[in-house]
């Protein structure tokens, strides 16, 4: 893909080494399709090797820190270059075969063997904050990142596109990296095996029954993604077939059929998302077969799952991330807490015990009416969850005199809103736990939390082996 700009790249400031100052690269001249020979320094936040050309920053998918590197540039601006690597003059000792096809995206450091994935999500975290420079960053004690035993099968969903080859075939996988064409994958070692025989053999029973696949260029047919969840507590799985049209021929012989062979599937539904969109899924989902939900365990606690409902992809992560988030907190029984960006509740319900009174919000409605569900069907007493944006109400219900005396955030990618960060500065809860899912944003964040308190450690815990995605739990102490 040609980038005009780096895609993820640390917002705002360019993503150059230190010391180099910002237009001493700009007359560093190549062209696409030149040749050269790169040292690596380090790996960037989208897991690409990163080294320099005449001190101008060249990214390297694939290629990893120590190696030197014949390349091909594929694209270029003033700040940087972008290269292929054509040929290894030096490996290095960390590199690993990896299983899964790297014609598709997803698994970009399959190829660095896991304990140095660790250590590069505990380096990640670093570089952001020498980046911001929040007061203090350098003594911000990072801890080493909290890995998986076994770091393949973890993904609790498949989501993935069908479309009809030219020589008749089903494919179900994903696109090929910066192309339309669909891979239909033999290994993707990530996914719960559950969710891929899942989709595996929806794909052939939808082929034996001849039920037209999705077309989009001609934006004909009918079936254009699978959508297969498994609970890791109970094993069931759920299926969403999304669909072009509102109706799906030979409906009652294709459940018959996926009852028969596929008896962990206990809940099917259709999604109906007519046209070409980039989105995935429509706005009307209807139950088919089987269970509403299927219900995930986490702490004791039973979650119901509707198709749309969030959850976190990794539960056995999922458990660590919480249990870090719980002993970050350290509550005592009697404090008001809120559950910011709560999702359907997980979080807010699994601390339900050992806390006094929660209140939680979420801007989609949908997640909230579950969220308040599960706070019933899991008989606890203390728990609200409002829709709403954080940063409208828990200024709000502290101006209202509700005062939180613990609060647990967990935003998107985004990181906090302005209006959120001053109200944490003016109200500044006693105990205060930050779950981020991007160093970037985390540590422009930290900018302004430490005004008010200081960090005591970050703990990054590997949501997504094989992948360059972070996430990690901050605990603060108020000063
Ligand atoms: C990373 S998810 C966390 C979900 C949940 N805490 C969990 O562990 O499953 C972030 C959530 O924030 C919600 N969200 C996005 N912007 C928000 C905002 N401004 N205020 C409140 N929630 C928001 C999203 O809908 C999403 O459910």
């Amino acid at each position: 893909m040609a980038y005009n700009k780096r895609p993820n790249q640390f917002p705002k400031k360019t993503h150059v080494s230190r010391g180099t100052k910002k237009n001493d690269n700009n007359n560093v001249q190549v062209k696409i399709g030149d040749k050269l020979l790169i040292t690596i320094k380090r790996l960037g936040i989208n897991g690409e090797g990163i080294g320099y050309y005449k001190r101008k920053i060249t990214f390297i998918p694939g290629a990893l820190p120590g190696e030197v590197v014949d390349v091909k540039v594929t694209n270029f601006t003033e700040k940087f270059i972008e290269a292929e690597i054509r040929k290894f003059k030096q490996k290095s000792p960390d590199r690993v075969t990896p299983t899964d096809s790297q014609e598709v995206g997803g698994v970009e450091l399959a190829h660095l063997a896991y304990p140095k994935q660790l250590e590069f999500k505990q380096d990640i975290i670093r570089q952001a904050l020498e980046k911001y420079k929040p007061k203090g960053y350098d003594s911000i004690n990072i801890k080493p990142t909290i890995g998986m035993d076994n770091p393949t099968k973890y993904r609790n969903k498949a989501q993935f596109p069908i479309r009809q080859m030219k020589d008749g075939s089903i494919s179900v996988g994903m696109y090929r990296r910066n192309s339309h064409f669909l891979v239909d994958l033999p290994v993707v070692s990530t996914q719960h095996p559950a969710t891929l025989e899942t989709v595996r053999t929806v794909r052939n029973i939808l082929q034996k029954l001849a039920i037209p696949i999705y077309d989009e260029k001609k934006e004909t047919g009918v079936i254009k993604t699978l959508v297969a969840r498994v609970s890791e507590s109970t094993g069931d799985v759920q299926l969403t077939l999304v669909t072009n049209t509102p109706t799906i021929p030979d409906l009652s012989q294709l459940i018959t059929q996926i009852h028969a062979e596929l008896p962990h599937v206990v809940s099917i539904h259709q999604n109906f998302n007519p046209g070409d969109t980039s989105l995935i899924w429509g706005d009307k989902t209807t139950h088919l077969w089987g269970e509403d939900y299927i219900t995930e365990m986490i702490d004791g606690k039973t979650f119901k799952l509707s198709p749309r409902a969030f959850l976190q992809l990794n539960p056995k992560q999922t458990k660590r991330l919480y249990a870090e988030a719980r002993m970050a907190l350290d509550l005592h029984h009697a404090e008001k807490l809120i559950d910011a960006y709560s999702g359907v509740g997980t979080i807010g319900i699994s601390l339900a015990d050992a806390a006094g009174e929660i209140r939680g919000m979420d801007t989609v409605p949908e997640a909230i009416a579950d969220a308040n569900q599960n706070v019933i069907d899991n008989h606890v007493t203390n728990a609200k969850y409002f829709v709403g944006a954080a940063e409208d109400l828990v200024p709000q219900w502290a101006a209202a005199g509700w005062q939180a005396d613990a609060l647990i955030v967990d935003p998107p990618r985004t990181g906090l809103d302005d209006n959120l960060r001053q109200t944490i500065l003016a109200h500044a809860p006693e105990k205060f736990v930050y779950i981020s899912c991007n160093e970037s944003t985390l540590a422009r964040d930290l900018v302004d939390l430490v005004k008010v308190y200081h960090v005591d450690y970050i703990q990054p815990i590997d949501m997504f082996p094989q992948t360059a995605r972070w996430e990690g739990v901050v605990k603060f102490t108020k000063k």
